[in-house]
């Protein structure tokens, strides 16, 4: 059996992968993290999908052990602004449609229409995330009366796989803060941590890694070695050579730029979603922290230079911004043609990426990790675990692409070159023929990508209700069925949406009482 792994990387990613590890196999398996103090992590990557509660529960821990060392918020949503045009937002929420007859809601609405906003129309995070409110009462219970959530049941090991309910929220966290207490789990749990850098990588005649070489500390070996360098891909790219699928055809966006901006969370409150900000060459990420907000501009270097880039932001954040240090960052964008080859799997940056909007990464890092101890090799090394590994995390990656490529190709907005350009860029061929599907018929379980990236139809059809670029019709059989029990529907939701907006506390509220 695989004894012993050696993870290279100290970032999100790494340290996610060695707490992961040792709670699935305890001291069964030898686990050594190596990071550089050189090398910094990427430094970003705040908000996340609610599936993360998985990688929480899994380790055991509950919200009150993490979320207050890391600066811990909650995330109902994200809101996209200027999208469809400037001074236009929608709401992506983590809340599964409504269906009445066997009809999606969100349908019946375009037969019925409402009030002009879908989200607010046929959900009621909206209202929630537009009143800054939390998604808990004071007692803990949960605004959502659908889940049976027991405060006191026992954490235990659910995985992705488990997610038969929609949850309806995530977390917004400080990325270094995370990978300090997930360091600090793990190493308390027998992870070995190397303070170090490995300088190179030598293969045997198979052309698997041998051992790593690092500077001060000696050679290191093990039976699996994972690569969480980052975009470096110090093992799987830079060392196996294997070769990389760029996506830059059709999701343009290769830079950002970052700024961590202190607040006064009493004074400015804590809106609980993400807000992706449409700018002329990309959009502005705003992620709200207990103390600070984390804000970055994602944007194509071909119709912006990193200094304008760093201008709009800082013109985006207003006095705040001032003396600020901006962190320019370069993205990768694409994915490892194989995540592993050999003894070798990388996760997270090193085998891929895909730009950050609708908050993707972390949630590609757990799906891989969980994949790897589904398939993790035993001493035959069977290739079939590996293969059928590659597969799944390639699908997952793919499945996320289309999703973002929708977010550009979707967008009304076509007032200057980046975002014409953007409804010209190539589609995958099979995503082509889902679009024109869409145009008949919203989005659902038959015209979505087929296999499992975590997006449901739901998440498609905000997009192609709320960016306004795609031309939608009703399915005709609308025409012909009965609207009352729908239009009661429409109602209920507006009734329940005001009556939790009077009754919930602030997000402050709530999570001031968790200090
Ligand atoms: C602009 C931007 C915004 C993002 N926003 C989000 C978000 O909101 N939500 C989300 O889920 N994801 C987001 N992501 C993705 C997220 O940041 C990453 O998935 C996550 O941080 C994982 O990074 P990593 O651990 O793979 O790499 P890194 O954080 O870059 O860590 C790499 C590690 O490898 C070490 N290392 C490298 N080379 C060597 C060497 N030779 N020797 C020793 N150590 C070495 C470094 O020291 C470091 O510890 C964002 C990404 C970007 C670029
Ligand atoms: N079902 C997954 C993915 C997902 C569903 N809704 C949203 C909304 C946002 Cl902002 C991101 C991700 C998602 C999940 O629940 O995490």
């Amino acid at each position: 059996m695989t004894q012993s792994v050696v993870i290279l990387g100290g970032g999100t990613a790494g340290w996610m992968t060695a707490s992961y590890l040792r709670a699935a196999f305890a001291d069964r398996v030898d686990i050594t993290v190596v990071e550089s103090r050189r090398i910094g992590t990427i430094g970003v990557g705040e908000a996340t999908f609610s599936t993360v509660r998985h990688f929480f529960d899994y380790l055991g821990l509950s919200e009150a052990d993490w979320m207050p060392e890391c600066n811990g918020t909650y995330k109902l949503a994200v809101r996209l602004e200027n999208w469809r045009a400037p001074g236009t937002y929608f709401y992506h929420p983590f809340e599964r449609m409504r269906v009445v007859d066997g009809v999606p809601l969100t349908d019946w609405w375009q037969k019925v229409g409402g009030t002009g906003s879908f989200d607010r129309d046929c959900f009621l995070i909206p209202w929630l995330c537009d009143a800054k409110a939390s998604p808990r009462y004071l007692d803990h219970r949960l605004f959502e009366q659908d889940f049976d959530e027991d405060p006191d049941r026992p954490l235990y090991r659910t995985t992705l796989a488990e997610q038969n309910t929609q949850f309806p929220y995530a977390y917004h966290f400080d990325a270094s803060l995370l990978a300090d207490f997930l360091c600090r789990y793990a190493v308390g749990r027998g992870v070995h941590r190397i303070i170090d850098d490995v300088v190179d990588v030598r293969l045997d005649e198979r052309g698997w890694i041998d051992r790593l070489v690092t500077r001060e500390h000696g050679d290191l070996t093990a039976d699996l070695y994972v690569d969480c360098s980052g975009f470096r891909s110090r093992l799987l790219g830079d060392a196996l050579g294997e070769p990389f699928v760029s996506f830059q055809d059709s999701l343009p966006n290769d830079r950002a730029v970052a700024l961590r901006v202190p607040v006064d969370t009493a004074v400015r409150g804590i809106r609980p979603c993400t807000t992706a900000t449409a700018q002329d060459a990309g959009w502005i990420w705003t992620i709200p922290l207990y103390d600070r907000i984390g804000t970055g501009y994602v944007y194509a270097a071909d119709y912006c230079e990193p200094e304008e880039a760093e201008r709009v932001l800082r013109d985006f954040v207003g006095p705040a911004a001032a003396d600020l240090e901006a962190n320019h960052i370069r993205m990768r964008i694409g994915r490892s043609h194989r995540a592993w080859v050999n003894n070798c799997v990388g996760i997270g940056l090193s085998a891929g990426f895909v730009e950050p909007l609708q908050s993707t990464g972390i949630f590609l890092i757990q799906h891989a990790i969980e994949q790897l101890v589904r398939y993790f090799p035993g001493t035959d090394r069977d290739p079939v675990l590996r293969d059928t590994y590659n597969l799944s995390t390639a699908r997952a990656i793919e499945g996320v692409r289309e999703f973002l490529i929708l977010h550009y190709r979707g967008a009304a907005r076509a007032d200057n070159d980046y975002w014409r350009d953007a409804k010209k860029r190539p589609v995958p061929e099979d995503m082509a023929v889902r679009m024109e599907q869409w145009q008949s018929k919203l989005p659902d379980n038959d015209t979505t990508y087929p296999y499992y990236h975590a997006f449901e139809p739901y998440s498609y059809v905000c997009m192609a209700l709320g960016l306004g670029g795609i031309p939608l019709r009703h399915p005709p059989a609308l025409d012909l069925l009965d609207t009352r029990a729908a239009r009661a529907e429409l109602t209920r939701v507006r009734e329940q949406a005001r009556k939790l907006v009077d009754t919930l506390p602030s997000q402050v509220e709530y999570l001031s009482g968790l200090r």
